[in-house]
């Protein structure tokens, strides 16, 4: 049954590649407007693949995806960012070639030419590392701006749901806790966040929500603070 009051409900969603097609065995979670849910968990889990499912680079076997009601599974990429849900890949999730200026640009190149000048001109302001380096070509940044840079590109055209694939991945502490908190500021100003995590515990210290996948399926969620503090939690799933 769609939920008025959620934002994203996927129900059921079984899918995965080729032969290997139930990787993710019946996945129900659900996100409400402007919040954000770290999901974490053990390597192979599905994390990734449960993300590139609600974006529909994945089409899933069962199962199905709402965004405020509406359906989505099954559709193409490009009309679930139409409707609102920006995906940011871990890897090569910008144009190395373009300057920073330019990567803006391209996010927002479905956006007419004003919306673009005055949506680059802000997240530039909003993210002073960006205008610092707004000429010079992307592989230029280090690898902690250029996630804020994909992360940027995905604001241009100021989604409803932003889903983030590992941005701390390969990142040093200190550039990780850069971005931890460039996420955080994002979701304060109001843009629901879905973010696949390693760093577990820094995932749900600014989570509001946690999901714990194990092996295709949902293991625990529950209030993100109180996952992080769970001693089960944190022995089977965190390290700690
Ligand atoms: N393109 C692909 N084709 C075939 N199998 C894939 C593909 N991508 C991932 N898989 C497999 O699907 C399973 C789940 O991968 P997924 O990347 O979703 O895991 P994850 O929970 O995100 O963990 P990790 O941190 O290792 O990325 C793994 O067994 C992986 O080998």
């Amino acid at each position: 049954m769609p939920d008025a009051a959620a934002l994203l409900e996927v129900e059921g969603v079984v899918g995965g590649y080729g032969a290997a097609d139930e990787i993710l065995k019946g996945i129900t979670v659900a996100l409400a407007p402007a919040r954000m849910a770290a999901i974490v968990g053990p390597n192979g889990a599905g994390k990734s693949t449960l993300l590139k499912a609600i974006a529909g680079i994945l089409k899933p076997k069962a199962g199905s995806i709402r965004l405020q009601g509406r359906a989505l599974t099954g559709l193409p990429p490009r009309s679930i960012a139409a409707q609102g849900v920006a995906f940011v890949p871990q890897e090569a999730n910008i144009f190395a070639s373009l300057t920073v200026r330019e990567n803006l640009e391209m996010g927002g190149y479905l956006e007419p030419r004003a919306v673009v000048r005055e949506r680059t001109e802000a997240l530039m302001q909003r993210f002073p590392v960006l205008a610092e380096k707004r000429r010079r070509a992307a592989r230029t940044l280090s690898g902690g701006q250029r996630q804020i840079l994909a992360m940027a590109m995905a604001l241009m055209v100021q989604p409803k749901l932003l889903l983030l694939d590992e941005p701390s991945a390969g990142l040093s502490p200190k550039a990780a806790e850069f971005l931890f908190d460039s996420i955080a500021a994002i979701h304060a100003e109001g843009t629901a966040i879905l973010m696949v995590e390693q760093n577990a515990l820094e995932a749900l210290s600014i989570a509001e929500e946690g999901i714990v996948l194990v092996d295709g399926r949902v293991a625990r969620t529950g209030q993100a603070q109180a996952l992080a503090a769970d001693p089960e939690v944190r022995r089977l799933f965190l390290g700690g």
